[in-house]
């Protein structure tokens, strides 16, 4: 079974074609990246993965089930997206961290939360810190974290290392492999033809808002 299942998706905005026709199936525990020049519309791909957009034509399933059949909060709860600016809101790190378990009323997950800044080389003292204080880096790395806080079954990321530098995009991409080997289905979005080979099973090549091509890498 697919986990998840693009078939004949084309999604259109203003008159305009965005993407056309775009079959492919993404397996349970797929690294996947995905390539192609600027414009060609790599992140519509993974705005319709996340259900931020719908399709003008064709359907998206998750487990064999179409999208349109879940709540969008039970999908969103599984498919988790991070962009290339990190979006933390508020003051301290704290709160961002604390959101998603107070949407689900829940209270923070301490053990969980160490783990998570321990993976990502931070302490916990960064909680306190005022969001806007932050590098470039650290707010990439608290981003991530926030994220992940409750194991997303997949992880959509969009460009997130362009503006890191060596050591953090280092970080970052070896959280990512480990969270792929222990399971986690990665779609990670890259121009850096290096990264794209690095840990990838497969790669999705797009240009002109079509598949290009799609190769078994590994
Ligand atoms: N909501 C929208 N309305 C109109 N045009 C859009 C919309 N979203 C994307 N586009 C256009 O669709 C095309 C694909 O955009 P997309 O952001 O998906 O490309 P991309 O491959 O991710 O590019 P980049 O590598 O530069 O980030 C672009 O021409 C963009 O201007």
């Amino acid at each position: 079974m697919s986990l998840l299942e693009f078939q004949n998706v084309s999604f259109n905005n203003e008159g305009k074609s965005i993407l056309n026709d775009i079959s492919v199936q993404i397996e349970e525990n797929d690294f996947i990246s995905i390539v192609g020049p600027s414009g060609s519309g790599k992140s519509t791909f993974l705005k319709l993965c996340s259900y931020l957009i719908s399709p003008t034509k064709g359907g998206i399933l998750f487990k064999n089930k179409n999208f349109t059949s879940y709540e969008p909060t039970e999908l969103r709860k599984n498919i988790s997206y991070c962009f290339q600016t990190p979006y933390l809101f508020g003051d301290t790190v704290m709160e961002n961290i604390n959101f998603p378990f107070s949407i689900r009323n829940r209270n923070p997950d301490q053990k969980r939360i160490t783990a998570l800044f321990s993976m990502f080389h931070m302490t916990t003292a960064y909680l306190n810190k005022d969001v806007r204080n932050l590098s470039g880096g650290e707010k990439q790395r608290i981003a991530l974290i926030r994220s992940l806080l409750f194991k997303p079954e997949i992880l959509l990321l969009d460009e997130i290392t362009s503006a890191l530098d060596v050591t953090n995009t280092n970080i970052v991409e070896a959280v990512i492999n480990t969270l792929n080997k222990e399971g986690m289905t990665i779609l990670w979005v890259t121009h850096n033809p290096e990264q794209s080979r690095k840990y990838a099973n497969k790669l999705l090549s797009i240009a002109d808002g079509e598949i290009k091509s799609w190769e078994v890498i590994k």
